[in-house]
């Protein structure tokens, strides 16, 4: 098994599936290589259901060892939102720039950063042709920053200040983010899994 197709189109995703990957060995493959593949529609109200729906559709598609990525930003003053419509939060244009105003803008009241707490939760999903589907779940704990911060990664990194740190996911190197993010969690209790 060391061809496997990450069933995503998110381009800072497969980033860092690739670093997270490549050194054990397998060589990834994203949806960016296949773009007839189909567009799984995400209506799940778990991120372990949107994984799942994804992993399964594109691992039969292809015939190919299929890991998806369902992820998104958990935040406790609002309850837990934008949860599972993290991509969609301001809209169906998936644009980051708005959907983090649109956090901000929700907690702009709000000064005291520890209510300002927050998640990233991801759930990997690894589907094989013969549809063994088995989902893990990772976190990464911090707070929602008042204004964007950092140049790195994608989503919501420039407004999510890791705890334990004065940094935003943004502000972290691709290697540094790695070592802590919900996804590598989430990854190496994959790996562990099936290993
Ligand atoms: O490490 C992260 N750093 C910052 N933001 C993040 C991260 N991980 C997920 N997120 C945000 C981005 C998006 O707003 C949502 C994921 O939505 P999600 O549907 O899983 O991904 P997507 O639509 O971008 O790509 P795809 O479904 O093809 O995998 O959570
Ligand atoms: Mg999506």
């Amino acid at each position: 098994m060391n061809k496997i197709i990450i069933a995503t189109k998110n381009k800072g995703k497969v980033n860092e599936f690739e670093a997270l990957l490549a050194p054990l060995g397998y060589q990834v493959q994203s949806l960016l290589d296949y773009p007839d593949a189909i567009d799984v529609e995400e209506t799940g109200s778990t991120f372990e259901a949107n994984a799942i729906l994804k992993a399964e559709a594109i691992s039969k598609q292809y015939g190919m060892v299929t890991i998806a990525d369902d992820s998104g930003l958990e935040v406790d003053y609002l309850n837990g939102q934008p949860g599972v419509y993290s991509a969609r939060y301001a809209g169906t244009d998936k644009s980051d720039q708005a959907n983090m105003e649109k956090v901000l803008k929700e907690l702009s009241a709000i000064t005291e950063l520890e209510k300002r707490s927050a998640r990233f939760i991801c759930a990997l999903a690894l589907s094989t042709p013969g549809h063994v589907v088995q989902t893990v779940r990772g976190a990464c704990e911090g707070f929602i920053a008042e204004t964007p911060t950092g140049e790195n990664g994608f989503g919501y990194d420039p407004i999510f200040i890791l705890q334990n740190s004065n940094k935003t996911m943004a502000q972290l190197s691709k290697e540094e983010k790695n070592k802590v993010s919900h996804r590598s969690d989430a990854l190496k209790k994959l790996i562990e899994l099936i290993s």
